[in-house]
């Protein structure tokens, strides 16, 4: 694990955005269930630890991608990290629902952009990855250019970097799940029992608690 991941897997930790219920677990995105769910919507509420976050982010954005015109955030726990890295590298912001506003404009993507933008895409985590690379889709077929894709956390399914891989976008995550689960067996916050289930259920999250 790299300095830089174990911190901001320190700061989830530190602001309790990870959540352990086994016995009841929790429903994804996918509708895969788990015992573990990463709620980085409640970084927001800490200032501090928020602008550490936001600070790994605007790094990694600027390094990985020093040519982004606009960053787009993906609805809605992606929206104010990609608004906050915005605002501090003074560049331009979209962002993405998952599908048009049903009264109002009708958009889907919200702000302006230009077709030929070479974009960014904020997202707060992925588990499959389906919900930012559709927000990829959207944003390529309104004519702009997706450079790639950062996130703060990243569960590493094998799915997920299959996905990216075959849709060509390049992606970086702040921290991931091996990094979090070894820091937190470090601090006691999961106990042994614990992450011999965790170990377990990563194996193979898509048919955990259905037989
Ligand atoms: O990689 P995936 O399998 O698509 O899962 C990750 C997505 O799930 C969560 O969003 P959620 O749909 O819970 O909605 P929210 O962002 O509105 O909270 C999360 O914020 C990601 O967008
Ligand atoms: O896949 C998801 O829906 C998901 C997993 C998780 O840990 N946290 C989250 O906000 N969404």
């Amino acid at each position: 694990m790299s300095s830089n991941e174990k911190a901001v897997a320190e700061k989830l930790l530190q602001s309790n955005a990870i959540k352990l219920n086994p016995a009841q677990p929790f429903t994804w995105a996918s509708g895969w269930k788990s015992p573990i769910y990463c709620d980085n919507r409640r970084v927001l509420s800490f200032p501090f630890i928020r602008d550490f976050v936001k600070s790994e982010m605007c790094n990694v954005i600027f390094q990985q991608f020093p040519d982004a015109e606009l960053l787009a955030g993906v609805a809605t726990a992606g929206i104010p990290w990609g608004a906050m890295a915005a605002d501090q590298l003074k560049l331009p912001y979209i962002y993405v629902r998952p599908k048009p506003k049903e009264h109002g404009l009708g958009n889907q993507i919200e702000g302006y952009f230009e077709a030929g933008q070479k974009v960014v895409v904020i997202e707060d985590l992925i588990s499959t990855g389906k919900s930012s690379l559709q927000v990829v889709d959207v944003i390529k077929a309104a004519g702009m250019e997706v450079m790639g894709m950062v996130s703060i956390f990243n569960y590493g399914f094998p799915v997920a970097a299959q996905n990216f891989e075959k849709a060509g976008v390049p992606y970086v995550s702040l921290t991931n799940y091996g990094t979090l689960i070894e820091l937190a067996v470090e601090k006691g916050i999961v106990s042994a029992d614990q992450h011999d289930l965790l170990m377990e259920w990563r194996k193979d999250p898509s048919t955990w608690m259905k037989s």
